[in-house]
């Protein structure tokens, strides 16, 4: 059925008009001022913003981590994302060793079809560089349309990948047309610090923290660039934290590297000293690379703000306190990592960003949709607001003031990250692709509803966004 949206401000990457938006067959078919169309349901957005749909590129959900599996998958993740305010995740997808990689991506198929209620696709570990994985990568890119690889470079025994394949993976991300993410951590140093620490009899949660200096997220992202330098290729640096990362990703961009960077609400919001909570509390905010000095939140947001980092993802990898977190009683380094952050990534940016004065609407966008969209190949079907795109939409009303909290999320892990923070602002309906996920507040979506998307290669040109002309009166 064609809709309107009627009587909203709409706000792109790059502009912020009233206008009313024509939705058919699940795509944007014209946007205008009062428009009429016999038949069409209206749906009224007075008072609101209509936002573009927020696109997490940085998610793990049903993931297997530290010898257990998060709490939310595909299902009560994706209902979460709906909620707040994001239409499309990129999952990664984790392979193993030796393993075929397409037999990986099988697994990540059977974990989300049936379930995701908003559309997805995947981003693929790669941990090794063999004859077997070179012959597959083009056809997975090809077949999948999985257009950007994760090489974790800490996570040692575990996922860490060494240097040589990272730079194998640069060379052909550089000759495919595909963009290499990293985990940028120095794995090696790490690891002899948390030894160290336990030896020590430094078991608790801050350790966690105290044997993951910054210093070392800043080493590793420095390598990483250095080596996309030397392959003439592409990188994206995911969850950035700290001045010292930040640092080496603006200076490989004056250099004219394509090197983007990611942060995540949590390191834009919360602390260090979060994981210093009494009670082992502080287990709830165990995730890699940790929680730093607040300092270093101003360097983040000026980075957003000038675009030295692009954008925003959630790092949504949700474990319980109890029975999982606890996992870590006695020794910090056994603390499932990860948090729950993929319902609160778009109005967290929204409310300490765009209400606090450090980011303006259209940067906002950029940063939790269009940049996303843009980077890993799927903008303009998804990304914005323009006549041809996916009619993938967020009715936000910024006058609502509220609490968040484990008793009111939707997600299934048994706690918030942010539990009591106060903001400013709600996705009150989200449609994706044209049907509501959520509206007014109620989830009205269908598990198996959200698509798998298939993502162009990177630097593709962009396809126009225009699939479908009103010509002759059609609208
Ligand atoms: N971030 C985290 O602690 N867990 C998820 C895996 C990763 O992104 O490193
Ligand atoms: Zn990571
Ligand atoms: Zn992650």
């Amino acid at each position: 059925m064609r809709k309107i949206i009627k009587n909203g401000t709409i706000v792109t990457a790059s502009d912020t008009y009233f206008g009313d938006i024509l939705i058919d067959d699940g795509i944007i078919v014209m946007i205008g001022v009062d428009l009429d169309d016999e038949g069409a349901e209206i749906v009224d957005a007075s008072g609101c913003y209509v936002f573009p749909g927020g696109i997490d590129p940085h998610t793990h959900l049903d993931m297997p981590f530290g010898g257990t599996v998060t709490v939310d998958d595909f299902e009560s993740g994706t209902i979460a994302a709906a909620f707040g305010g994001t239409t499309t995740v990129i999952d990664f997808c984790l392979t193993s060793k030796g393993a075929p990689l397409k037999s990986a991506v099988e697994t990540w198929h059977r974990k989300s079809a049936g379930k995701a209620v908003i559309d997805y696709s995947f981003h693929l570990m790669v941990s090794e560089v063999t004859d077997e994985v070179l012959a597959e990568l083009p056809q997975i890119i090809e077949e999948e349309g999985i257009t950007s690889f994760k090489v974790f470079m800490a996570y040692k025994n575990v996922l860490q990948a060494d240097d040589g394949t990272l730079y194998k993976t640069l060379l052909v991300a550089k000759e495919q047309g595909a963009l290499v993410m990293v985990h940028a951590e120095n794995g090696d140093v790490i690891d002899f610090l948390v030894r160290k620490a336990l030896e020590e009899g430094n078991t608790d949660p801050i350790y966690h923290a105290l044997t993951r200096p910054a210093v070392l997220e800043g080493e590793a992202t420095g390598r990483a660039a250095d080596l996309t330098a030397l392959a003439d290729s592409q990188l994206y640096v995911v969850h950035v934290t700290c001045a010292e990362a930040v640092w080496k990703i603006a200076e490989a961009r004056k250099k004219g590297l394509r090197v983007f960077g990611e942060t995540c609400p949590q390191y834009l919001t919360l602390d260090q000293t979060d994981l210093e909570r009494p009670d082992f509390e502080g287990a709830k905010y165990v995730w890699s690379p940790p929680l730093r000095e607040k300092r270093n939140q101003d360097v983040l947001w000026n980075a957003l703000r000038n675009g030295e980092l692009q954008t925003v993802g959630s790092d949504q990898c949700s474990f319980n306190f109890k029975g999982q977190k606890d996992l870590g009683l006695g020794d910090f380094s056994k603390i499932p990592n990860g948090g729950p952050m993929i319902e609160d990534r778009f109005t967290i940016l929204f409310s300490e960003g765009v209400q606090k004065g450090r980011l303006s609407l259209n940067k906002f966008v950029d940063v939790v949709s269009t940049t996303n969209a843009k980077l890993f190949g799927l903008f303009p079907q998804k990304g914005t607001i323009a006549i041809g795109s996916d009619a993938d939409i967020v009715i936000f009303d910024p006058s609502v003031e509220r609490t968040l909290s484990v008793d009111s999320h939707h997600m299934k892990v048994d706690y918030s990250a942010f539990e009591g923070m106060k903001v400013t602002g709600e996705p009150v309906t989200v449609l994706v692709r044209g049907e509501f996920v959520v509206r007014d507040g109620l989830f009205v979506g269908r598990p198996g509803y959200g698509q798998y998307l298939h993502r162009r290669r990177f630097g593709e040109a962009d396809k126009p966004a225009v699939k479908k002309l009103p010509i002759g009166g059609a609208y």
